[in-house]
């Protein structure tokens, strides 16, 4: 399936690129820090990271951001929230949330590439409130109950 997405540059970021996937079947598109200048995270230490850009989905479709895992090894770095949600109706800049999990600083650059978002379907649930819920095997077995190996 094809879907088409909207996609805004925020004005004063016409030196990001636009995100882009960097093979032909990549999942993600990557996505570039739009931080005015250099931002460091300290072991531990949380930041909200522009990306310079907007999107307008249709409905049934969701952008995931999720980290970069040559980051996440290399320095630690991930999304603290991954998937990061946008949602179909969001507006508003794309922002990641990245938290430093190594041990050292680590500098994000402006144009660096910081995460990547991937689409995905969401299908139209409606919910339907019950007394009684169907009976499974499982039941409300969960939590490990089956055992750790
Ligand atoms: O990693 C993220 C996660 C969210 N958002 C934006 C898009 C999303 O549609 C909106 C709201 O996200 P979410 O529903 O996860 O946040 P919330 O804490 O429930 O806030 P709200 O009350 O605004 O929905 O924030 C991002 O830019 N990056």
């Amino acid at each position: 399936m094809s879907y088409l997405v909207q996609i805004n540059r925020l004005p004063g970021n016409e030196d990001i690129e636009l995100p882009r996937k960097m093979s032909e079947l990549a999942s993600g598109f990557d996505l570039y820090a739009a931080v005015a200048e250099d931002f460091v995270l300290q072991p531990g230490e949380r930041g909200l990271v522009p990306t310079g850009f907007a999107l307008a989905m249709p409905a049934g479709l969701e952008a995931q951001i999720r980290p970069r895992s040559g980051l996440a090894l290399k320095a630690g770095i991930t999304c603290l929230n991954t998937p990061g949600t946008i949602d179909a109706d969001y507006r508003g800049e794309i922002k990641v949330l990245l938290i430093n999990l190594g041990q050292e600083p680590f500098t994000i650059k402006r144009s660096e590439r910081i995460a990547q978002m991937v689409f995905q379907t969401v299908p139209a649930v409606e919910l339907q409130q019950v007394d009684v819920l169907s009976e499974t095997v499982r039941g409300s077995g969960g939590f490990g109950h089956t055992g750790r190996n």
